[in-house]
């Protein structure tokens, strides 16, 4: 049977209570507002008529700004949100990534915990009792199973999660963000079993501000903003849209909603890039690096930093470079996302004498540059040479 989501004018209201400011000089005052001036109750729309289809073998990328309504219609479709309005329709089993601790017990055990979860997503008993145990070897909890889960860490209970919620192959898979912490043993077993489970699903559904994931991962990206479908298209193209659409929302100033960006735009892991040539200027006494990076939002990061040996070296100059392959490939509005930076870093004469272990960083300012930058198998071949 073929997989597909088909979407049909759907809105959510969500009702919300607002607290009027309640300046009370003392106790008296205060009790007697409480008590006459209960918040006020209205419906906020989350989502408004929301119109799209997605068929067997799509990858759809879900891109908008913080607040945009994406981990939101992942729930409509996830049937936690039943639609005000419209009509989702679901073709197929499927996988949800929401939320990997939704349902879990701290009194009960482990072992249980498993059970628990493994009924709430519709699994028998009889499958369940068979995935036990290899469940708890890839979260590597075999020695816990008995223990109660709040005696757990919180990694601990990210890995059980996730690895319960991957224990099946279903038809679709939603996914709020790639499944980033932990480890880096974990991770590794987690990013194969991900691509295995993307690999197996028939459709998969992603939501996330990681653009260079999605470039790689979907063929198909719907943009919302405030609620709003703005744009379906192939990923290029909605990857091109969504860095139109944060480029005129900087220009516009709307600073109000920016602000509730600021920390995502700034945070290292929003940025990404590559290094493709580092060379050093002995005489100089500085390392030239060249490269490009971009931000989620599509915006040029101006920060660049060294780690050696966890030495920190920040770059002086950082001149841009035109990219248009770059841009091309990210849909990027702007082809200025290369760039070359100097990096004072004294008593240099070959590159090897950076060693292998050498991060080159990149950030908004250089200061706070802490994205870890691609380094090309040429740069990484030039470094141990
Ligand atoms: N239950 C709720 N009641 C009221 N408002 C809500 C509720 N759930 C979400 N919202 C609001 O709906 C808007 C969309 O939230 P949502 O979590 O879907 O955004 P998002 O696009 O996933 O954002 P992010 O990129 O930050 O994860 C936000 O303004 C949020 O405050």
């Amino acid at each position: 049977m073929s997989a597909f989501i088909r979407v049909q004018g759907v809105s959510l209201d969500v009702p919300t209570f607002l607290q009027s400011e309640r300046p009370a000089k003392g106790w008296g005052s205060l009790f007697l507002g409480a008590a006459f001036q209960p918040p006020k109750r209205r419906l906020v729309r989350l989502l408004d008529r929301l119109s799209f289809d997605v068929n067997d073998g799509d990858r759809l990328a879900i891109l908008g700004r913080n607040g945009a309504g994406k981990s939101t219609l992942l729930r409509v479709l996830n049937r936690v949100y039943q639609p005000t309005e419209g009509s989702v329709e679901v073709s197929g089993s499927c996988q949800a990534l929401l939320n990997m601790s939704l349902g879990f017990n701290g009194e009960a055990t482990v072992a249980e915990n498993i059970y628990l979860r493994g009924i709430a997503m519709g699994l028998t008993a009889a499958f369940i009792r068979q995935q036990v145990q290899p469940i708890l070897e890839f979260s590597g909890l075999t020695e816990k199973a008995g223990q109660r889960l709040r005696t757990l860490s919180s990694g601990q209970k990210m890995r059980l999660g996730f690895a319960i919620s991957t224990s099946v192959q279903h038809d679709i898979m939603l996914m709020d963000e790639w499944v980033g912490a932990g480890d880096a043993d974990f991770m590794a077993r987690a990013k194969a079993r991900m691509q295995g489970r993307v690999g197996g699903s028939k459709i998969v559904v992603l939501a996330s501000h990681s653009v260079g994931l999605l470039r790689d991962l979907c063929n198909k990206g719907i943009v919302l903003e405030r609620g709003r479908l703005v744009h379906a298209g192939d990923i290029g193209d909605s990857l091109k849209y969504y860095h139109e659409l944060m480029s005129r929302l900087r220009k516009g100033g709307d600073a109000v909603t920016l602000g509730d960006e600021a920390p995502g735009a700034g945070a290292g892991a929003q940025v990404y890039g590559a290094v493709e040539d580092i060379r050093v200027d002995a005489m100089r006494g500085r390392v030239e690096v060249t490269g490009w990076m971009v931000n989620a939002q599509g915006g040029l990061p101006e920060g660049l930093a060294l780690d050696v040996d966890g030495h920190r070296y920040l770059a002086v100059e950082l001149t841009r470079i035109r990219r248009p392959d770059v841009c091309k490939h990210f849909g990027l509005a702007t082809d200025m996302c290369g760039f070359k930076a100097f990096v004072p870093v004294s008593g240099l004469r070959v590159l090897s004498d950076l060693g292998p272990d050498v991060r080159v960083l990149g950030g908004e300012r250089h200061e706070s540059a802490d994205a870890v930058l691609r380094l090309a198998p040429s740069v990484s071949a030039a470094l141990v040479c």
